[in-house]
């Protein structure tokens, strides 16, 4: 990334944690220039070690945040996004930056309602292996976001992971169903994995590395695309060999049918959580 584009937007976190300090960790690895991000957040002391790790500005005060920001990023839990947006109004709507938000579940609609009016808006739903650089984000913009604004965001998401967009509001509850809870599928996966290397005999450390490793190796298979996942699978599947056993016992089982109930469950969940909070 150009250090000497004068273009470059001037970032505003509102809200450091997880997620918006592994955006601005990615940012400066990339080298975003640090006087252009600003972060507030209501833990002093991990703002602080943020600063210090990578030279940004920070501040306790929002509305002063997002006075001189082009792009204000809302990166606070969902259950504190009214507050922080009814704080925010006055200075938004003087201002008129590009707000980006991370949070799951929240509609454009509710959030403009709390931000006091039409701004320029972006709806995202990124995942935790952002942390690592490894994440992916579904995006959606309003109409009146520009290309140029457009660009800004993808180079947020893209300095963590990629940055894919959506046509539709309606299929962030979808995005949020496969990539943003996706992860902890895998998890759960693997803690399942460890459990039945137990119970055939290993010891539970020899069943974590095992099981841990294989995910990673077969996440890299999969991100190499050299082949579609049905094809890498078919390549581990000898005819009457042991992968076969196994498979069969999941389909007899359906696991198709239960990622896609769980799934189901999850994007009917972001839509509630958009009813409930909408207050
Ligand atoms: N954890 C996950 O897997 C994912 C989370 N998200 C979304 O990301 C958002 C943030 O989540 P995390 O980073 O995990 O949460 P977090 O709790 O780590 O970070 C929230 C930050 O907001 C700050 N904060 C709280 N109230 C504030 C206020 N009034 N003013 C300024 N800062 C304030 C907190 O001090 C903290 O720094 C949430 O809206 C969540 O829905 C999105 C995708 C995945
Ligand atoms: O579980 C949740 O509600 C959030 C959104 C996606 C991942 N974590």
């Amino acid at each position: 990334m150009s250090t000497t584009n004068t273009k470059l937007p001037k970032l505003a976190f509102i809200g450091a944690g997880n997620m918006g300090g592994a955006i601005i960790r990615g940012l400066i690895r990339q080298g975003y220039p640090a006087e252009l991000i600003l972060a507030t957040s209501r833990d002093p002391e991990s703002l602080q070690g943020l600063a210090a790790e990578t030279g940004i500005q920070t501040s306790t005060d929002n509305l002063q945040a997002v006075a001189t920001a082009d792009l204000v990023v809302l990166g606070v839990k969902p259950q504190a996004m009214k507050a922080v947006c009814t704080e925010l109004a006055s200075g938004v709507q003087a201002r008129r930056p590009l707000v980006l938000s991370i949070a799951a579940g929240l509609t454009t609609e509710i959030l403009l309602q709390w931000l006091g009016g039409s701004l320029p808006l972006v709806r995202s739903m990124p995942n935790t292996p952002s942390l690592l650089g490894a994440g992916v984000a579904g995006l959606y913009a309003l109409p009146d976001v520009t290309a140029e604004q457009r660009g800004w965001v993808e180079t947020l998401f893209k300095a963590v992971g990629q940055a894919l967009w959506v046509e539709s509001e309606v299929q962030l509850d979808a995005v949020t169903a496969i990539s943003g809870s996706g992860p902890a599928y895998y998890f759960l996966f693997t803690e399942a994995l460890v459990t039945a290397g137990e119970k055939l005999g290993l010891p539970t450390d020899l069943a974590r590395q095992l099981a841990l490793q294989t995910a990673a190796g077969a996440g890299q298979m999969l991100v190499a695309g050299t082949d579609e996942p049905a094809e890498l699978r078919r390549k581990v599947t000898s005819p009457g060999g042991t992968t076969e056993r196994a498979v069969l016992t999941f389909e007899a089982a359906d696991l198709r049918g239960m990622v896609e109930a769980a799934t189901a469950a999850a994007a009917k969940r972001a839509a509630e959580l958009a009813e409930t909070l909408k207050g």
